[in-house]
């Protein structure tokens, strides 16, 4: 059985994501799929050339099928810059070039030329700025384009230290909306649909026959019996009672405080969170560089690094390849499984 095709998006070609593609693919004995990285070959080999990397860049033809793997030989499926990049620095005009390497990975996972698409960080800000004003992030952006009405993202890592390298995993019931919008998008019909995809993708993604989650409460000390707010008697016990009566193994709302501790995370298969400060700096304390991000719920599979574009790193060589790999592995891993 080949290895998958890996389609991997160097994001924005001002941050990290070239290097660190360029790096692992120079320095990597052994990718754990069959890597294709989709972007501009020019950024990419002058970028290899300002880290000193060396590997040949293959330029393909998207519509072809992929030349054998060679150690040292990057394919490349060419997507053109709008503008010369810089390292380090932002210009709205490419954009656009962020969006159409998206385009193609999923075009390729889509038809079947991809198993899984894994992407390397872009800057939200920029993508706005370049005239995309809805852009929040690659998340809404593949449920858009899959067609989907809901996703949800999660993090997970393995831990290091005392606890046999169980794993971590967050999930998020909120993602990239602004702290003062987050209480009122917690409703009963969403809150419904991301446990149920949280409970459907483990099983099916990750072969967790009865995936056990814990939930967080949205208040401090889950809303104090209604003192400190009352969205966890109004809208999240209700939500669990229910879904508990569908058959999913739910715990919570819990204190988000307490919930993560070791007591509180054993025999637990993942966490939700209310939103995305609630629960990731928890997991990015605990694994950061050896953690990815999946989104479950898609008709694809996506991964992608647990760190953004880290422009202040571009160029530098200093960057850490780590979390990348971890995304690499759990896409080849998730498309063997689900070829299995
Ligand atoms: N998957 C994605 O596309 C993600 C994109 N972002 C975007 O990235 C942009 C910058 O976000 P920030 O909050 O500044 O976070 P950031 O992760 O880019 O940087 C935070 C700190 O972590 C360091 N860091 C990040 N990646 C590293 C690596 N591979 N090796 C060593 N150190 C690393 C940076 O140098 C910086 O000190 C934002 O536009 C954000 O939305 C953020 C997270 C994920
Ligand atoms: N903090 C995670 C993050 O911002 C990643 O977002 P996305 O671009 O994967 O949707």
């Amino acid at each position: 059985m080949p290895a998958p095709v890996l389609a991997l998006t160097t994001g924005e070609p001002a941050g990290v994501g070239p290097d660190l593609t360029l790096q692992l693919a120079a320095t990597a004995s052994a990718l754990p799929g069959r890597v294709v990285a989709i972007g501009d070959p020019q950024l990419l080999a002058d970028r290899a050339r300002q880290l000193g990397l060396e590997l040949v860049l293959e330029p393909c033809d998207p519509g072809t099928a992929l030349p054998a793997p060679r150690p040292g030989v990057l394919p490349v499926w060419p997507v053109a810059l709008a503008a010369p990049a810089e390292p380090g620095v932002l210009d709205p005009a490419n954009a656009g070039y962020v969006l159409e390497t998206l385009d193609v990975a999923i075009a390729a996972c889509r038809d079947g030329r991809a198993q899984a698409m894994v992407t390397a960080p872009l800057h939200k800000g920029v993508i706005i700025d370049g005239g995309h004003p809805g852009f929040t992030g690659h998340t809404e952006y593949l449920r858009d384009a899959c067609g989907v009405d809901e996703v949800v993202m999660m993090l997970a890592t393995r831990l290091a230290h005392g606890d046999g390298g169980r794993a971590l995993r967050v999930a998020l019931a909120t993602t990239h909306l602004p702290l003062r919008e987050v209480a009122d998008a917690i409703d009963t019909e969403g809150l419904s649909r991301v446990l149920t995809i949280l409970d459907a993708d483990l099983k099916r993604q990750f072969g967790i026959a009865r995936p056990r989650i814990a939930v967080c409460g949205l208040n401090p000390h889950a809303g104090e019996g209604g003192h400190l707010g009352r969205e966890e008697i109004e809208v999240i016990a209700p939500t669990l009672a229910r879904l508990r009566e569908g058959g999913l193994d739910l715990v919570g709302p819990l204190p988000a405080d307490t919930l993560f501790t070791p007591r509180h995370l054993h025999g637990i298969d993942a966490v939700l969170a209310m939103y995305h400060d609630q629960g990731l700096p928890v997991l990015k304390y605990a694994g950061f560089g050896r953690a990815a991000n999946i989104t479950l719920g898609l008709p694809i599979i996506r991964t992608s690094v647990d760190h953004g574009t880290a422009l202040d790193l571009a160029g530098s060589g200093r960057a850490d390849t780590g979390s990348l790999q971890v995304a690499l592995s759990m896409a080849a891993d998730m498309a063997r499984a689900r070829r299995a």
